[in-house]
């Protein structure tokens, strides 16, 4: 059997350059110090909101298919109430960019949304509990990193303080360490195989995250 909290260790070291990259990238950079054009910001949470709509139902598959009760509750209550919270944080965000929810809702979805929601529905349908769990883990892990250290930046922008608060806030931190104690002792019930396709998910949703970022940044649309 293997340790969890070890295992833990080497999925981070998987995906610690990824989030290296992010904390170098023009779009946090501009995030706290307060740099980042409107346009970009607003991007991120039109596509966010749209990602949030599909993360919600990965969760709820991450709950179908998990294998104690504790981790059938986690993730649907993450599903039914932390997502909601994030959705709530976006509508009020989109409300002072001078648009809203709903108009935003009928915006498209852009190249890079599809790319990783499809990953995330995909691997959450088709794959064990463990894939379903490795894919969602950088969502929480990566935010919960990034949130910690925006916080000790700050941003002299009123709004992008805001964002930063809500991902810093310790209920944020918290249901990341839910789902890490879940991922840890999933780790030592499982196969070596299983924890191959734990690590590669989580490699794998890792740089779609980046990607995400990036997106935003470019302002990405489809070119035809
Ligand atoms: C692209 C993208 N990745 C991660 C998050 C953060 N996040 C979204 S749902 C969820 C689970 C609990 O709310 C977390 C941590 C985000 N907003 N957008």
């Amino acid at each position: 059997m293997i340790n969890g909290n070890q295992f833990l260790s080497t999925l981070w070291s998987d995906i610690e350059h990824i989030h290296a990259a992010v904390l170098a990238h023009p779009f946090i950079t501009g995030l706290s110090d307060g740099t980042l054009p409107r346009a970009a910001f607003r991007h991120f949470i039109t596509q966010d909101a749209h990602y949030l709509r599909d993360y919600a139902r990965v969760l709820a598959l991450c709950a179908t298919k998990a294998h104690h009760d504790a981790d059938v509750t986690m993730f649907a209550a993450h599903s039914a109430n932390a997502v909601a919270a994030e959705q709530e944080l976006h509508a009020s965000l989109l409300a002072e960019l001078g648009t809203s929810a709903t108009a935003a809702a009928a915006e498209p979805i852009t190249p890079t949304t599809v790319a990783y929601t499809s990953y995330l529905l995909a691997s959450a349908y088709r794959g064990s509990y463990a894939e379903a769990v490795g894919a969602v883990l950088p969502c929480y892990w990566l935010y919960a990193r990034v949130g910690a250290h925006l916080r000790s930046a700050g941003s002299p922008d009123p709004l992008y303080a805001r964002w930063i608060d809500a991902y810093a806030d310790p209920a944020f931190q918290s249901v990341t360490d839910q789902v890490l104690a879940a991922t840890a002792r999933l780790a030592e019930e499982s196969s070596p195989a299983e924890h191959a396709l734990i690590r590669k998910h989580n490699h794998t949703a890792g740089r779609h995250e980046y990607l995400f970022w990036d997106a935003a940044w470019r302002l990405e649309q489809w070119p035809v």
